[in-house]
């Protein structure tokens, strides 16, 4: 059946070639199914692919039993319930730059229908009113635009309103001045944006923090007679703080493409000739939807190739230039994981991670995520991946802090992964060897040279004549062929270290037997 994808909101056809086109993706419309039909039958999908009108609730994403990655063609993902997906390992990616202009032209758009009345004077004419008095405009030169949230369109309003001759001023946190000055418009915070703002556009995405950031005490705060724009998400307004301070006369206008709740067929605001709307239409356009479903299409085949997906939602985003230089590591850092797990033998609370040489100097954020995913993977099963190790490590309360060495001990690149437990600490660590992979070099303080592949067996003995030999007889009698052997010790006659390469898996009874041996301390076979 291939990878089998369920588009559940309109896409463009033009869009969704590549996936139409891909032999290992069977593609499904659901655009008609109710929510029901949806929850009953989401576990036959890998892949949703959605717009901004089904939601993506904890409920469907729990029935997702197969659900591996959810596109959003657009931008905001406030319909994905996104801990819910990080929690089930399922990876999120939109499409954030196709429908930048569509929304920007949007705004411009609604902005110039709202300081000239044209949508309600349309009306009017279409009554078989002609009425030239009751429509007065204002003009937007040497008005003053105030922009919340100077992202990806914020800032090509901007570039757009000044074509208009406006002054514009901004609000961001992440704004600096110097991006300001380039843009040519001032940055200020909001209380500024307030006071002098003619027109306020919103361009924030729908968070916690900006849920309800236009209430009662903003309207307060701004100019009489401010118009006030929303082209990005209903929620960032308090409607009915709106509702009042258009009645109240505080605001003389808005213009609305997003609502709290949408659909909706009544609402008072509409109610109101001050209020100028469209249902959710700034993304709608040709090319918008053409090139959103493009970005989906092309990240989903990404994904089904194993390849690294470029809009990832809940995943740290790499670009292709760091992900060449960082992705060999992935593959040892969890065999790295996988391997220390094993010599824990009380829960993990703290895991720390040594980066040094030329790994060092790379992002070493999803390396950690590999490390950890291989740590968690022995326990929680293959449902661990790199979108939710780090989320299940943390709810399991373990922490994670990242290093960055210069003890290299003289390989060119070094991985040392430790956990802390109640009562010790152990770790390993592992370089990539140039053009021979992936090496383990340290099991705690002792130094080997180990491919992490296949069966290994790892011994912590005394360090005594006659002991390797001893081994080697009593894995002879159970038919345990030795491929490889390392041995180091601490000091002549202490502790020591065996870390064998067998050829194949050695049974917990012949462990156990091996553990009796009298200079044996310790014995842990590792399938990796
Ligand atoms: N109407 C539509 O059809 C349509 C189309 C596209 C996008 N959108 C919406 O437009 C919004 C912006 O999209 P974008 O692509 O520009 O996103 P973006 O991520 O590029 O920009 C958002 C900006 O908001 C800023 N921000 C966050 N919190 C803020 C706060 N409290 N105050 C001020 N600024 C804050 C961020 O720093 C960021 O620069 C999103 O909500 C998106 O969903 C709507
Ligand atoms: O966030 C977005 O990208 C826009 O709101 C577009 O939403 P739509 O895909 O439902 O038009």
């Amino acid at each position: 059946m291939g990878f089998r994808v369920l588009i559940a909101d309109p896409l463009s056809e033009e869009g969704i070639a590549p996936l139409l086109e891909s032999d290992d993706i069977h593609l499904d419309l659901g655009t008609e199914w109710t929510n029901q039909e949806l929850l009953e039958r989401i576990s036959d999908y890998d892949a949703l692919l959605v717009r901004s009108q089904t939601q993506v609730t904890r409920d469907l994403i729990t029935k997702a039993t197969n659900l591996k990655i959810i596109g959003r063609a657009g931008v905001g993902v406030d319909n994905i319930d996104l801990d819910a997906a990080t929690e089930h390992g399922i990876i999120v990616i939109n499409a954030p730059n196709g429908n930048t202009n569509s929304a920007a032209e949007h705004t411009m758009a609604m902005m110039m229908a709202l300081s000239r009345k044209i949508p309600q004077a349309y009306l009017s004419l279409k009554n078989r009113q002609w009425d030239r008095k009751k429509y007065i405009g204002i003009e937007l030169k040497n008005k003053t635009l105030g922009i919340i949230g100077l992202g990806r369109i914020g800032a090509e309003v901007a570039y757009r309103a000044r074509g208009q001759r406006m002054n514009i001023i901004a609000y961001d946190p992440f704004l600096s001045e110097d991006h300001a000055n380039k843009l040519g418009i001032k940055k200020g915070n909001i209380e500024d944006v307030y006071q002098h703002a003619d027109f306020i556009t919103i361009h924030t995405p729908l968070l916690k923090e900006t849920r309800h950031l236009l209430n009662k005490q903003a309207f307060e705060a701004m100019k009489d007679g401010v118009q006030i724009i929303n082209c990005a998400r209903g929620g960032i307004i308090d409607e009915e703080a709106l509702y009042e301070a258009i009645q109240a006369k505080k605001v003389a206008g808005a213009a609305l493409d997003v609502f709290e709740e949408e659909p909706f067929y009544e609402h008072q605001l509409l109610e109101l000739p001050e209020v100028i709307a469209t249902p959710h239409l700034g993304a709608s356009t040709i090319e918008a939807q053409e090139s959103v479903a493009i970005d989906v299409s092309e990240d989903v085949i990404r994904y089904v190739h194993g390849e690294a997906v470029r809009n990832p939602v809940n995943l740290p985003s790499i670009p292709r230039e760091a992900l060449s230089e960082i992705e060999p590591y992935f593959l040892l850092a969890e065999k790295l994981g996988q391997f220390l797990i094993l010599l824990a033998d009380e829960p993990v609370e703290q895991i720390n991670l040594y980066y040094s040489g030329d790994v060092a100097k790379t992002k070493i954020g999803p390396i950690t995520r590999n490390a950890v995913k291989g740590l968690l993977t022995r326990h929680l099963g293959d449902h661990v991946n790199d979108v939710n190790a780090l989320y299940l490590a943390e709810k399991r309360g373990v922490t994670i802090h990242e290093n960055k060495t210069s003890s290299t001990q003289g390989f060119t690149n070094l991985i040392r992964v430790e956990i802390v437990t109640k009562s010790k600490k152990r770790s390993v660590a592992g370089t990539l060897l140039n053009g021979l992979g992936p090496r383990i070099v340290k099991v705690d303080h002792y130094s080997v040279d180990v491919t992490p592949k296949g069966h290994l067996l790892v011994i912590h003995h005394q360090d005594q004549p006659g002991v390797i030999g001893k081994m080697g007889s009593f894995l002879a009698t159970k038919h345990i062929n030795i491929a490889t052997m390392q041995v180091d010790r601490a000091d002549i006659g202490g502790n020591a270290i065996m870390v064998m390469t067998v050829d194949r898996h050695i049974e917990k009874n012949v462990l156990e037997a091996l553990k009796q041996l009298e200079e044996i301390h310790d014995a842990i076979s590792i399938d990796l």
